[in-house]
């Protein structure tokens, strides 16, 4: 799996179309989204990571967690993102992979958003450009 963490002034996304056959299903009020204050990690699911879903959403979780905690973040936001990857996980390991990020960040009492899973969206962001505002992470299954 890899992560972009973005400490960010906001986050907004609109949903522009599907871009695979069975996106995620949305409601009209999920087609657009904002967050303010807000740690942004868009992730993309590898294909090593369906080795082993369990351990990579723990470790997803707690990485992020780790960096809310040093960028004083309380919003927290899930970006579905293929592209900082070569070697993506199909969309339906991806796709629950993320769902299990989000509630998990949820219920370690975060306030958390999340961009749709499967469509092509609009976005725009304002990085805070601290020294901390810019981070990546690997994170992979042991073998
Ligand atoms: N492995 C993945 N990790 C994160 N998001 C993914 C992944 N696979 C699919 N998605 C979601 O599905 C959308 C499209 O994924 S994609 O890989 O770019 N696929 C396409 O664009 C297709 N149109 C052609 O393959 C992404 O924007 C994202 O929302």
């Amino acid at each position: 799996m890899r992560m972009l963490l973005i400490h960010s002034d906001y986050i907004e996304y609109e949903v522009k179309d599907k871009a695979i056959k069975n996106p995620e299903p949305i409601s009209e009020e999920e087609k657009k989204g904002r967050m303010d204050e807000v740690l942004v990690a868009f992730i993309s699911v590898e294909k090593v990571d369906e080795k082993n879903p369990d351990e990579v959403v723990e470790k997803a979780i707690n990485e992020i967690i780790e960096v809310a905690k040093q960028v004083k973040a309380e919003n927290l936001f899930v970006y579905p993102f293929a592209h900082l990857s070569s070697e993506l996980a199909k969309p339906s390991v991806a796709q629950e992979v993320l769902r299990r990020i989000y509630e998990g960040l949820k219920e370690r009492g975060y306030n958390v958003g999340k961009a749709p899973f499967g469509y092509y969206k609009a976005f725009r962001i304002s990085c805070k450009g601290h020294p901390l505002a810019e981070l990546s992470r690997t994170i992979v299954p042991e073998e």
